[in-house]
């Protein structure tokens, strides 16, 4: 049997982000926005607009981040697009630990791991480097299996995004409901909250903390959906 993962080593931030807004700094490949300093912009803004915390993609970014701003921040370190791609390995997660993350954000979706490994060996390799882990679910069940394994935090990041998990034009306030009741670890609301409304009524719901990603972010996707309100 699998021993429990032992408690993480540094006090949680979770306190820090209560009820507060959580900001993802992020750019796709490809996009003008991808420049480390450009996204280090992006969570200096973020911050000086109230945000208690950024969540900030690759390794490099992480670094400057952490550098820049005065609050924690939550690294991924997404490598390919396909199957599980966000933090895959304990590789991933240890690098983005090194590089300062307070919280390491990674798939923790029942799919397997390119290293071979479970989530729970990555929890577990985090929290002896010192940090904590926020565990990217689509369902209840995931989330479920990832607190047993030692998530500090468990975000609805991949509902609509992994086989079998409906597509949805607005933010998984269901799954927000659903994990809040059942989970005694934080619940993170993200995924597609486009306004404050949303966001009010994600912590309504029973979110501890909000995600918005796209809607403050990413100029490219904001100006294309205007761009496709004038022409349709
Ligand atoms: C599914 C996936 O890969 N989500 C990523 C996770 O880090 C990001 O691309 C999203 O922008 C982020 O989750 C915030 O969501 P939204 O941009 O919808 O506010």
């Amino acid at each position: 049997m699998t021993p429990p993962p032992p408690s993480p080593p540094t006090a949680s931030p979770a306190e820090a982000l209560r009820g507060r807004l959580i900001v993802s700094c992020q750019a796709p490949p490809g996009d003008p926005m991808r420049d480390t300093g450009t996204l280090v912009r992006m969570a200096l803004a973020a911050r000086s607009g109230g945000a208690a915390a950024v969540r900030v993609n690759d390794p490099e970014v992480v670094a400057a981040t952490v550098a820049a701003v005065d609050c924690p921040v939550i690294g991924l370190w997404k490598d390919g697009d396909t199957g599980v791609f966000i933090t895959p390995t304990v590789r991933h997660a240890l690098a983005l630990v090194e590089a300062g993350a307070a919280v390491v954000a990674a798939d923790a979706t029942a799919r397997p791991r390119p290293d071979g490994s479970t989530f729970a060996d990555l929890a577990l390799a985090v929290h002896r480097a010192g940090a904590q882990v926020m565990a990217d679910v689509s369902t209840l069940g995931e989330g479920r299996a990832a607190a047993d394994q030692g998530a500090d935090l468990v975000g609805t990041t991949l509902s609509g995004y992994v086989p079998g998990s409906p597509v949805q034009t607005g933010p998984d306030l269901a799954l927000v409901t659903d994990l809040a009741g059942a989970l005694d670890v934080p619940v993170i609301a993200e995924g597609r909250v486009a306004t404050p409304e949303q966001a009010a009524r994600a912590l309504a719901a029973g979110a501890h903390s909000v995600v918005v990603g796209t809607a403050i972010t990413a100029p490219t996707a904001l100006t294309r959906l205007f761009v496709a309100g004038l022409t349709s």
